[in-house]
C-alpha cells in the first residue's frame, strides 16, 4: 500500500480452498486502483494485488493447479486517479495494465462517454491482447464509420498446469446509455449468432463466462441456459458484476457464478474441483464439479495471510513499482490536496434518509438550495430534482479532497430545467419518479426503469437472498417514503464485539464466503430522486416554477410530466447552466466547510 494508507486491520479470517482450477476477480473497480485511504479493511491497492497474484500463482504452479485472473468491467469512473486527469485515466490505464489478466470485459461506464470508449479501444483491448472478449460489444470506427467487434468474441485456451480446455466468453448487459461510437448487441440476439454457436459446441472441459451483469439479471439466465442445453454436463462458471455486491448464484450443480463487490474493496475467489478433462470418451464427463467461493476483503493483512507471507516477504519488485506508479499518479494530480473539512460523516444508505447523518438529506436541505442558481432567473421559484445514483460514495468526516471530489460523484452531468411549469403538474413530477408503480417497473419502456435512478447497491439489494425475510412490500427501489425504511440486516453486532463491520455476505451457497468476519451493518433504502423547493413564496404556492433537473434524469422526468398533465417534450428543456454538478458541489464545500482539518 502507498506510503501513508492506513494500516491493515487484524479480524478472524477464513482461508481459501483451493481446487483444481482457481479464479481471482475483480469488478467495478472504478478507479479505485490506490485502494480506500479512508477505511483501512480496503486499503490494499493494485500493487499489493500484483504482488498477491504472483504469489498466489507460484502456489498454483507447486501444487500443480491452475490460476486464472478475471476482470469484468467499470474499471473507469469514480475516482480521482481516473477522474481528476485531462485525459481521464492519464496514469490509470498503464497502472490498470501491470496486473496480468486473463479475461477481462467491458462494464457499462467504459461506455457512457465517446472518449472514454474510444480509449478502451485503443488502450485497454491492445493492452490486454488474446485476454480482452467483448461477445456482444462493438465498435464504431472513427475513420471508416465501420462497425466492428470491440475485441475478440470469445477466446478458447489450455491451462498451463491441468490442460484443461476453457471456452471463454465476455459479455455486457442490454446496456442503452451507450455513446455512439459504440454498439451493445442484445444478449437474446447474440446468443443465435453463428460464432456463438459454434462456441458453445467446442466441447471444452469448463465454460468460463464473464460479463458485466448482476448475477441476477436476465441475461445471465439466458446464456446459462443457451450454454446448458448443448452441453449437459460441462462445468459452467460466470464472473459477473455490475450489481456492486458480494453475490454467488447457483444456476445447477454443475454451475456457479459469482460477483465480487465494488470499488476494489473485495477480490473474488473461486475454485472448481472435479472438473474431467473431456477424452474420446465423452460420457467420462458426467460426475458433478465441486465450487467454492471466497470474498476476500482488500487489505495487506488479508493478502499476507492468504500468502502465507509477511511484511517484508510480501511485496514483490514489479508490485512494489506499481504502488509507486500510483503514487506518482496521486502526486501529480495532487489527490490528497484538502479543500474543505466535513464536519461529520455523511452516509447514502448506513443513516435513514431524511436525517441529518444522510448525504441526502444534506444535498437536499443545504447544498441544492445554494447551487441551484441562475442569475436569469432568480425571481422564479423552482423546483431542483436529482436522482440519488448521481452520488456514489459517502463522506467521512476530515479532509475533503480533490480524490473525495470523484469518489463522491463522478459524472459529468449538468442541471437542465424547463421554464413556468405549473405548479400543479410540476409538484407531481418527484412522487410519480418514487413511486411511478407500473409506469417506471420498466415494462412499458426498460430504459425508463426507476432502477437506473438509484445506486446499482439499492436495486440489486432487493434482488439478494438475504432479504427474503425482509418485511419490505415493495422491491428497494420503489420505496416511497422514509416511512417505508427498514434497516438491511440487523446491524448487531453485540454477539461479535471486537469485530470490524463489514460485510456479512448470504448467498446461494450459505452464509462463510467473506474470507473476514464482520459484524453486520446497516443499510436502509433510499428513495429514487430528492427533490428541493427554492425560493418559494413564504405563504401559498406559486403559480408556476422552473422544474430544475439533473441532466441524466430528463427522460423520466418528461415521462412523469406527461403523466401529471404537462405536454412537454425535449425541445422545451433548457441549460441551466454549464458547471458540472460535482463541480457545484466542490464549490460549496470550498465555500462552507474551510475549516482546517
Ligand atoms: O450519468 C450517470 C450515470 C449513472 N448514474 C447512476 O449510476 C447507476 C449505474 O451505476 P453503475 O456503476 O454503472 O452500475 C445508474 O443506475 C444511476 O443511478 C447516474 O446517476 N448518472
Amino acid at each position: 500500500a502507498q506510503p501513508g494508507a492506513a494500516a491493515p486491520v487484524a479480524a478472524p479470517l477464513r482461508d481459501l480452498e483451493w481446487g483444481q482450477i482457481n479464479f481471482l476477480h475483480t469488478t467495478d473497480t472504478h478507479g479505485w486502483h490506490g485502494g480506500h485511504l479512508q477505511e483501512p479493511q480496503y486499503s490494499a491497492d493494485w500493487g499489493d494485488y500484483v504482488s498477491f497474484a504472483e504469489h498466489m500463482k507460484k502456489k498454483a504452479d507447486d501444487q500443480g493447479v491452475d490460476l486464472l485472473l478475471i476482470d469484468t468491467g467499470d474499471r473507469i469512473e469514480g475516482n480521482g486517479l481516473y477522474d481528476a486527469s485531462d485525459p481521464k485515466g492519464k496514469y490509470t490505464y498503464d497502472i490498470f495494465s501491470e496486473q496480468s489478466i486473463d479475461v477481462i470485459c467491458t462494464g457499462n461506464h467504459e461506455l457512457y462517454q465517446a472518449d472514454a470508449v474510444t480509449r478502451e479501444h485503443d488502450i485497454t483491448v491492445p493492452n490486454f491482447k488474446d485476454s480482452y472478449l467483448a461477445s456482444n460489444l462493438d465498435y464504431i470506427e472513427p475513420e471508416t464509420g465501420n462497425q466492428i467487434p470491440q475485441a475478440k468474441r470469445y477466446r478458447k485456451f489450455k491451462t498451463k498446469n491441468q490442460g484443461l480446455n476453457i471456452v471463454a466468453l465476455g459479455f455486457l448487459f442490454n446496456f442503452d446509455r451507450n455513446a455512439n461510437n459504440s454498439v451493445v448487441i442484445p444478449v437474446e440476439e447474440t446468443i443465435k449468432e453463428q460464432w456463438f454457436l459454434d462456441a458453445i459446441r467446442e466441447k471444452p472441459d469448463l465454460f468460463v463466462v464473464t460479463g458485466h451483469v448482476g448475477l441476477r439479471m436476465k441475461e445471465f439466465e439466458q446464456i446459462y441456459k443457451v450454454i446448458r442445453d448443448q452441453n449437459w454436463y460441462t462445468p459452467i462458471v460466470f464472473f459477473g458484476g455490475h450489481a456492486h455486491v458480494r453475490d454467488t448464484r447457483k444456476f445447477d450443480d454443475n454451475a456457479f457464478a459469482i460477483a465480487s463487490g465494488r470499488y476494489f474493496e473485495t477480490i473474488g475467489w473461486m475454485s472448481i474441483d472435479g472438473v474431467t478433462k473431456k477424452g474420446d470418451d465423452e460420457f467420462s464427463a458426467q460426475a458433478s464439479a465441486s465450487f467454492k467461493r471466497r470474498y476476500i476483503d482488500n487489505n495487506l493483512f488479508g493478502l499476507q495471510y492468504h500468502t502465507g507471507l509477511n511484511e517484508t516477504t510480501f511485496p514483490t519488485e514489479h508490485g512494489r513499482n506499481v504502488t509507486k506508479m500510483i503514487a506518482d499518479g496521486r502526486k501529480a494530480l495532487n489527490l490528497d490536496k484538502t479543500f474543505g473539512c466535513a464536519p461529520q460523516d455523511l452516509w447514502m444508505s448506513r443513516a435513514e434518509y431524511p436525517s441529518n447523518s444522510s448525504i441526502f438529506t444534506w444535498l437536499e436541505e443545504l447544498v441544492m438550495p445554494d447551487i441551484v442558481v441562475n442569475k436569469e432567473r432568480a425571481d422564479v421559484p423552482r423546483l431542483a430534482i436529482t436522482n440519488t445514483g448521481m452520488i456514489r460514495f459517502d463522506i467521512f468526516k476530515g479532509a475533503f479532497t480533490i480524490d473525495s471530489t470523484y469518489i463522491v460523484s463522478p459524472f459529468v452531468s449538468m442541471l437542465n430545467y424547463i421554464p413556468n411549469v405549473p405548479y400543479n403538474v410540476a409538484k407531481k413530477v418527484m412522487p410519480l419518479l418514487n413511486n411511478g408503480g407500473q409506469l417506471f417497473a420498466g415494462n412499458m419502456d426498460p430504459a425508463l426503469d426507476a432502477k437506473y435512478l438509484v445506486s446499482p447497491e439499492q436495486w440489486s439489494l432487493a434482488t439478494q437472498p438475504q432479504l427474503e425475510n425482509l418485511e419490505t412490500e415493495s422491491p428497494v427501489h420503489f420505496m416511497d417514503t422514509a416511512d417505508g425504511q427498514k434497516p438491511l440486516g440487523d446491524g448487531d453486532s453485540s454477539e461479535r464485539p471486537g469485530l470490524i463491520g463489514g460485510y456479512t455476505t448470504k448467498d446461494d451457497l450459505g452464509d462463510n464466503g467473506d474470507d473476514t468476519v464482520h459484524s453486520p451493518l446497516k443499510f436502509y433504502a433510499v428513495p429514487n430522486c430528492i427533490q428541493t423547493e427554492i425560493d418559494f413564496p413564504i405563504k401559498g404556492d406559486p403559480d408556476k416554477v422552473d422544474l430544475v433537473f439533473v441532466d441524466y434524469v430528463q427522460p423520466w422526468v418528461i415521462m412523469a410530466l406527461k403523466f401529471s398533465g404537462g405536454d412537454y417534450s425535449t425541445d422545451d428543456v433548457k441549460v441551466w447552466s454549464n458547471e458540472t454538478v460535482t463541480d457545484m458541489i466542490a464549490g460549496w464545500i470550498w465555500e462552507n466547510w474551510k475549516v482546517d482539518c
